[in-house]
């Protein structure tokens, strides 16, 4: 049987309703795809605050626990490990956004989120933000 991966992402929205994406870089696996930003949740975290230490690693930025969204998850089988990713909306952060591990990150609207190849256990997740950022939300 596979084992069961957890990792936490986070769509971040801007105030023009533009979501953040990172690209792999070239050393990790899934290199050159783009992605939320995110990682593994380690033993005794909780999500939310594996959530919090990898985008303070990755983007230099604080979120604070009470402006994560739950929004969806992704539940994907790939060739080693099936991965189970909540997917957070958070729209406040503190900080500014610095790549700090080689990526480069964009911000994405949601109808030209499908010009950026993703990871397939993302793929289900782009027409839910898409809803959510270009029609009349109640959430934004
Ligand atoms: N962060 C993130 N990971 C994703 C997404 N989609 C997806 O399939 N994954 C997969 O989730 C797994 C863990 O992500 P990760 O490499 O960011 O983990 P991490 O930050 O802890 O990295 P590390 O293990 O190099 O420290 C990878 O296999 C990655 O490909 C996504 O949108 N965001
Ligand atoms: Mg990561």
């Amino acid at each position: 049987m596979k084992p069961l991966l957890l990792v936490a992402a986070v769509a971040l929205i801007d105030d023009d309703k533009r979501v953040l994406i990172a690209q792999r870089p070239a050393r990790k696996s899934m290199a050159g795809l783009w992605e939320f930003p995110g990682g593994k949740v380690e033993a005794g975290e909780t999500p939310e605050d594996a959530l919090c230490r990898e985008i303070k690693e990755e983007l230099d930025i604080e979120l604070c626990r009470t402006c994560l969204a739950p929004f969806n998850f992704a539940s994907h089988a790939y060739e080693n490990f099936h991965l189970l990713m909540p997917l957070y909306l958070c729209r406040t952060w503190e900080g500014d956004i610095t790549p700090r591990e080689g990526q480069t990150v964009k911000w994405v609207r949601a109808l030209d989120l499908n010009r950026y190849p993703m990871p397939p256990a993302d793929e289900p997740l782009i027409p839910w933000l898409r809803d959510l950022l270009s029609g009349a939300s109640a959430h934004l």
